[in-house]
């Protein structure tokens, strides 16, 4: 059986028995019942994933799957493709917006190189896990191969794998690569069975001209690969790519580990939507962590039953906004580890602590 086979089989639902009890504990603490609404939900989440009713505050991590798309060449981002290894660049120097993010809630960032069309051999720290140097051109012929769609999931997998085994107990998405919200649009088309300009967005901040062209790709496309929507890794395959690839594996990987994920934007969707496609019941270890302004994330995330923890007009990608939600839902634990309980403070509980229904 193949890694991936072997991740899909293991990933299993979560107590839900674990979540009644951890509500019943913060049902028990000095507040009108649900009156910390959804940082409640994010604690009891936590807590039945990880699978312990008093887990310890986690270490946590970014991971910035990094990618080159050949569908660049289409002049579909306002960057030029350069920008994709610069940034990798910048990511380990410490000097872009994840690792400002990061620092601010004690995360830490990996990058990995899963498909820069750079060499970036011997950057100190960097990931080197190069399935190919960018994908194809998806205009002109499938992005990738199916055994290459294989390998970068299986890359994610191990990823996941590892950050598990080096202790992070809370891991979040990131990604960098020029022209990837084409290949996320595409297959969130796909697999959602939306239109292209439904679900096509800005990404970078391209123009109107510009986003009728990039809609028209998308049909192209579409049009020309044929991707079979009842099989998810040959929409990734034909219209994807690598970092999407990467952290379709790494949100397996994690929920076979039983390890909670956190989403950041429209590309890490994009990536949980295969994965989602693969394995639904995924979801259950997904923290959506926010809603970017790209507009076919609010698709992606209720096509998944997800709810966005913040909305902050972001659309930088990179594990940003995962950063950030990682701070919410660390301040849900803390309510559920710190805050007193009425009877050890002494406070009366009123008549509807006793009633602890779902
Ligand atoms: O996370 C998002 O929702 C998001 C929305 C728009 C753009 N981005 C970032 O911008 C790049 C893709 O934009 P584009 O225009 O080149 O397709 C890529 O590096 C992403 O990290 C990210
Ligand atoms: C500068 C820059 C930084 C980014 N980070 C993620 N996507 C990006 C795209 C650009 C252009």
């Amino acid at each position: 059986m193949s890694l991936l086979e072997k991740t899909i089989k293991s990933i299993e639902p979560v107590n839900s028995q674990l979540e009644r009890k951890a509500q019943q504990h913060l049902d028990n603490l000095t507040k009108p019942r649900g009156s910390l609404g959804r940082l409640e939900e994010f604690a009891r989440r936590y807590c039945s994933i990880i699978g312990d009713l008093d887990p310890p505050y986690p270490r946590k991590v970014i991971c910035v799957f990094a990618g080159d798309h050949g569908v660049a060449e289409e002049g579909v981002s306002a960057f030029p493709k350069e920008v994709t290894f610069q940034m990798v660049r910048n990511f380990l120097s410490g000097g872009a917006g994840i690792n400002v993010l990061a620092r601010h809630v004690g995360a830490e960032v990996r990058v990995v190189d899963i498909g820069v069309d750079h060499d970036l051999s011997g950057l100190p720290g960097l990931i080197l896990r190069k399935v190919a140097w960018g994908t194809a051109n998806f205009t002109k012929g499938p992005a990738m191969t199916r055994e290459q769609a294989i390998a970068a999931i299986e890359v994610g997998i191990e990823i996941a794998r590892e950050m598990v085994a080096s202790g992070f107990r809370l891991l979040g998405t990131g990604e960098m690569g020029i022209a990837n919200t084409t290949p996320a649009s595409a297959i969130t088309a796909v697999l959602c069975s939306e239109s292209p300009e439904t679900v096509t967005g800005r990404g970078t901040g391209i123009d109107q001209k510009a986003w009728q062209k990039k809609v028209e790709v998308i049909r192209a496309g579409i049009a020309l690969n044929q991707p079979d929507p009842t099989d998810p890794i040959d929409v990734l395959a034909k219209v994807g790519g690598f970092e999407i690839g990467g952290i379709c594996g790494f949100i397996l990987g994690a929920a076979a580990q039983g390890c909670p994920v956190v989403l950041d934007g429209f590309i890490s969707s994009a990536g949980a939507l295969v994965a989602y496609r693969l394995a639904p019941q995924v979801s259950q270890y997904l923290f959506a962590g926010h809603c970017s302004v790209e507009q076919g994330h609010r698709v992606q995330l209720s096509h998944m039953g997800l709810s966005p923890i913040i909305d902050l007009n972001l659309r930088l990608g990179e594990g940003t906004g995962a950063a950030l939600a990682m701070g919410l839902i660390e301040a849900g634990l803390k309510i559920y580890k710190e805050m007193a309980t009425f009877s050890g403070a002494g406070v009366s509980p009123g008549s509807e602590a006793e009633d602890m229904g779902p």
